[in-house]
């Protein structure tokens, strides 16, 4: 039987409830939009595999409840992930206050070498920004987050896998395609 993947790259979605968490997730793996809220109960994920310069790289992405109430069952996630999301809509200034309490949650909880990737969702909904782009590079540089990027679960345009990950085949270890990976993920959405 043909291997399922040769890695696997857990990685968990982060935010308050309502910024768009499973949209987002829901955009990467089956490019689809959903425009009700219903709430994620505890935890869900779903999967992905991608062919990476000849690497099959499977991503499980866990998708966390936002809600307080949920907050003792997901931080057991944290511990297993190698990249993090931290998502805020960018239309909602409360949201991205919580980033600091979400940020410092993964400093505890998480491993010390995990990814953090910043993501101000709702990009589409510009007339309604209440978070400039400046605030979320500076927040993003604060807690040494690897990467920021402001992003529409809505929009439908996307640049599936147009990141290469650098280096020859023979060359590449699995330690820089784990630090490229979560930008590649990045780029699989719609960025702009
Ligand atoms: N305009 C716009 N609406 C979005 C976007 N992403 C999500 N939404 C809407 O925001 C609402 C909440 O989205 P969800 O993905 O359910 O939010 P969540 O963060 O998973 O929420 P919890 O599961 O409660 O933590 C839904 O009504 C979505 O349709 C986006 O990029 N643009």
């Amino acid at each position: 039987m043909a291997k399922q993947y040769d890695v696997l790259f857990r990685l968990l979605l982060l935010g308050d409830s309502g910024v768009g968490k499973t949209c987002l997730l829901c955009r990467f793996t089956d490019n689809e939009f959903h425009p009700s809220h219903i709430s994620t109960i505890g935890v869900d994920f779903k999967m992905k595999t991608l062919m990476i310069d000849g690497i099959k790289v499977r991503i499980q992405i866990w998708d966390t409840a936002g809600q307080e109430r949920y907050q003792t069952i997901t931080k057991q996630y944290y511990r297993r992930a190698q990249g993090i999301f931290l998502v805020y809509d960018i239309t909602s200034e409360r949201s991205f206050q919580h980033i600091m309490k979400w940020a410092s949650d993964v400093d505890e909880y998480a491993p010390d070498k995990v990814q953090k990737i910043l993501i101000g969702n709702k990009s589409d909904e510009e007339h309604k920004r209440q978070v400039a782009t400046e605030q979320g590079t500076k927040v993003s540089g604060g807690y040494f987050m690897q990467y920021y990027a402001t992003l529409s679960a809505f929009s439908q345009r996307s640049y599936p896998y147009c990141l290469q990950i650098n280096g020859g085949k023979n060359g590449r270890t699995r330690k820089n395609l784990l630090f490229s990976l979560p930008l590649t993920l990045c780029m699989c959405f719609q960025l702009n």
